[in-house]
C-alpha cells in the first residue's frame, strides 16, 4: 500500500528526527528519506509520508519564501518588534532599524508595546502614537497582568513570528505567555547580562493552538543596514513619501538639500524629529557602504 502523503513545517530538529506539523495542527516524527538531511531547516515547508502511530518520513523540501540566518530559520512571515513603555525606555533607533530590516527582507511587522502597566509617560505615550499614523501596527500590552495578549494571538494566527527589540523589553515573558509555558527564563535585566544568558542552541518554532507559530529565539541579532543606494532608504520611510512632493529636486534623499519637504515637515513636527534623524544616521551608513562597492 502506498502511504498518504501531506504537507506541513518544521518545528525543530531533535535526536535526528524532525518533528513536522501538518495543516491540521497534528505533530509527526520524522526521519528523513535520502540525502535532504543537509539542506532541511527550521520552519520548512515540506512533504512527508504518513507510517503509523505519529510517524512519518520527510520526502521533500518545497521552495522557502524568504530565510533568517541568525537564527537560521525559513518562512518566516511577522517580525514583532518589542519595546517596553518603561524599563527601558523604547529605544526609536532600534525600532527604526528593526523597521527597515524587515521590511527589506519582505516581512510584515508589528510594533508591541510592552508593559503598559508602566504606561503614563505622556512624552513617550506621544512619541509612539506616531508610529501608527506613520502606517505602522502597533499593540499595548502587558506580558505581566496579562493586557492585550488575546489581541496579540489574534494578530499573529496562522503566521511564523519572531521577535525583536531592546534587552529587557519583555520578549522572553511575552514568550512564555504566548505558549503558555514557562520555556525561556526571564529575569531582572542586570542578572541576564552578568550570566549571559543566550547559549547557542537549535533553533525551535513553537506551535499556539491558534496555528500560529513562535521562533523560540530573537531575530536580527546583526544590525547593519543592507547595501542599498542611497536613493532607496527613503523607500522605507511610508511617513516621508507625502511629504517629499514638496521637494525642489525629484531625487532629493533630504539630507543636504536645500528646499527639502521632508525637511520642512520636520520642522513643523509633522515627521517626528528623532525620526528624521535615525534616517539620516541610516543614510550616512548607507553611503559610507557605497564606497566599499
Ligand atoms: N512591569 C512589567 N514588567 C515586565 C513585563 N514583562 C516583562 N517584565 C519584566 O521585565 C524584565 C525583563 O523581561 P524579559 O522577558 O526577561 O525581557 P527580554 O526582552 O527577554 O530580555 P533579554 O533576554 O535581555 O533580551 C523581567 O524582570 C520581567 O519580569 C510587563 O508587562 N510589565
Ligand atoms: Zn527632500
Amino acid at each position: 500500500m502506498v502511504a498518504a502523503q501531506v504537507e506541513g513545517r518544521v518545528l525543530k530538529n531533535y535526536s535526528g528526527f524532525y518533528y513536522v506539523q501538518d495543516s491540521n495542527l497534528n505533530i509527526h516524527e520524522c526521519r528523513v528519506r535520502g540525502k535532504l538531511k543537509e539542506n532541511i531547516i527550521t520552519g520548512d515547508r515540506v512533504i512527508i509520508s504518513l507510517l503509523e502511530e505519529g510517524k512519518g518520513i520527510l520526502e521533500k523540501i518545497l521552495p522557502r519564501n524568504n530565510q533568517l540566518y541568525r537564527p537560521k530559520v525559513a518562512n518566516v512571515s511577522l517580525v514583532l518588534i518589542i519595546m517596553a513603555h518603561d524599563r527601558p525606555r523604547p529605544s526609536l533607533s532600534l525600532l527604526d532599524r528593526l523597521l527597515l530590516l524587515a521590511e527589506h527582507s519582505h516581512l510584515s511587522t508589528c510594533i508591541v508595546l510592552n508593559k503598559c502597566d508602566l504606561s503614563g509617560n505622556k512624552e513617550i505615550d506621544d512619541i509612539m502614537d506616531y508610529y501608527p499614523r506613520a502606517g505602522y501596527s502597533v499593540l499595548k500590552v502587558s506580558a505581566r497582568d496579562g493586557i492585550g495578549l488575546d489581541i496579540l494571538r489574534d494578530k499573529i494566527q496562522g503566521e511564523v513570528a519572531v521577535m525583536a527589540g531592546s534587552s529587557g523589553a519583555g520578549k522572553s515573558s511575552l514568550f512564555n505567555q504566548l505558549i503558555g509555558r514557562n520555556l525561556m527564563p526571564t529575569q531582572e535585566v542586570s542578572d541576564k547580562i552578568r550570566r549571559g544568558k543566550h547559549t547557542t542552541r537549535h533553533v525551535e518554532l513553537h506551535p499556539l493552538t491558534n496555528g500560529a507559530c513562535l521562533v523560540d529565539t530573537p531575530g536580527f541579532s546583526v544590525l547593519d543596514i543592507p547595501r542599498m543606494r542611497r536613493e532607496e532608504l527613503t523607500h522605507y520611510f511610508p511617513d516621508f513619501i507625502f511629504h517629499t512632493q514638496d521637494c525642489r529636486f525629484a531625487d532629493c534623499i533630504h539630507y543636504k538639500e536645500n528646499d527639502c519637504g521632508v525637511k520642512k515637515a520636520v520642522g513643523e513636527k509633522k515627521i517626528l524629529a528623532q525620526r528624521y534623524n535615525n534616517y539620516i544616521a541610516m543614510l550616512e551608513e548607507v553611503i559610507e557602504n557605497e564606497r566599499c562597492y
